[in-house]
C-alpha cells in the first residue's frame, strides 16, 4: 500500500486521486468541526464549495442546518458557523448540516474522483487510518492548508495518521513529502498544542479570539469514527478493529 501527502489543496489534481481512498485534512477547522458533529449525533454532514450551492441545496426541513465559515466568521443568514463547540450542542442531534467552509469543504470537494473519501483531524486519526487501511487501496493525503498555504497542523495531523497506518500496514510506501510529514510528528507528538499554537494560522486564529477552538482540535484520539462520504454525505462510519494502533 502506498501513501503520498499533498500539502494544500490547488496542489491537488482530482486524477490523483482515481482507483484510491482520500483522506482530507483540515485541522483549524472544518474537519475537526465535521468530526464533532457526528460524535454529537448529527445525521450527516453535506460539504459544499460555495454559500449560493449550500443556499440552493436547503430544502427548508426543518432537519436540516446551514453550516460554516467566510473569514472565519459565521455567514449572514446561516444557523451555525466553523466551530467545533457548536456542533456539541442538541440542536445539531439528529440534524443534516450543509456545511461551507474556506479551505476544508473545498478540499473535500476536490478529492471527488476518489474510491472512498474519509474526513481526518487529530481528533480521530486512530479510527480514521483504520478505516483507510481497511479500505486496502493506495492513500492520498491532502492537507486543506489556509487560502492556498500549507498549514503545518494539516501537516502533523497527516504525520499522525501515517503513524497509525505504519501500525496496520509494517510495509507503507510512501513519497518524501510523506516521510517529512511523519518526522515532524513524531519530534513533536508529546506537545502537540505547542507546536500547533506557534504556528501562522493557529496565531491568526488566536487573534481572532479562537484559542478555545485550536487547543480543542489539538486534541488527538478522543473519538473513534471516521466520517466517510456516502452519496455526497459524510456519515459516521466506525472502521472494523483491526491490530491495535498506536493511538496515543
Ligand atoms: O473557519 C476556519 O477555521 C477557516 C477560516 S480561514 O479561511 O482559515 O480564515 O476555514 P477552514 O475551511 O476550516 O480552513
Ligand atoms: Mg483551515
Amino acid at each position: 500500500m502506498r501513501v503520498d501527502v499533498i500539502a494544500t489543496v490547488n496542489e491537488a489534481r482530482s486524477d490523483d486521486f482515481l482507483h484510491k481512498t482520500a483522506i482530507v485534512i483540515d485541522v483549524l477547522r472544518a474537519t475537526s468541526t465535521i468530526v464533532t458533529a457526528l460524535e454529537f449525533g448529527s445525521d450527516g454532514v453535506i460539504p459544499v464549495e460555495t454559500v449560493g450551492q449550500a443556499k440552493a441545496l436547503k430544502s427548508g426541513r426543518e432537519e436540516e442546518l446551514l453550516g460554516g465559515e467566510r473569514y472565519g466568521r459565521k455567514i449572514a443568514g446561516f444557523d451555525l458557523g466553523n466551530s467545533p463547540f457548536e456542533y456539541m450542542k442538541e440542536q445539531v442531534k439528529g440534524k443534516k448540516i450543509i456545511l461551507t467552509t474556506t479551505n476544508g469543504t473545498r478540499a473535500i470537494q476536490k478529492s471527488h474522483k476518489a474510491q472512498h473519501i474519509l474526513v481526518g483531524s487529530l481528533l480521530n486519526a486512530a479510527s480514521c487510518a483504520r478505516a483507510a487501511a481497511s479500505f486496502k487501496r493506495d492513500i492520498v493525503i491532502v492537507c486543506a492548508g489556509t487560502q492556498d498555504q500549507f498549514s503545518l497542523e494539516d501537516g502533523l495531523c497527516a504525520g499522525s495518521l501515517l503513524e497509525e497506518l505504519l501500525a496496520h500496514e509494517s510495509s507503507l510506501e510512501m513519497g518524501d513529502f510523506a516521510r517529512a510529514m511523519l518526522l515532524a510528528f513524531k519530534q513533536c507528538k508529546g506537545r502537540l498544542p505547542e507546536a500547533i499554537l506557534s504556528a501562522a494560522n493557529a496565531k491568526r486564529m488566536v487573534r481572532q479570539g479562537w484559542k478555545a477552538d485550536v487547543l480543542y482540535c489539538a486534541k488527538r484520539n478522543i473519538y473513534d469514527i471516521a466520517p466517510l462520504l456516502t452519496n455526497h454525505v459524510l456519515e459516521s462510519y466506525r472502521p472494523p478493529q483491526m491490530r491495535q494502533a498506536c493511538s496515543k
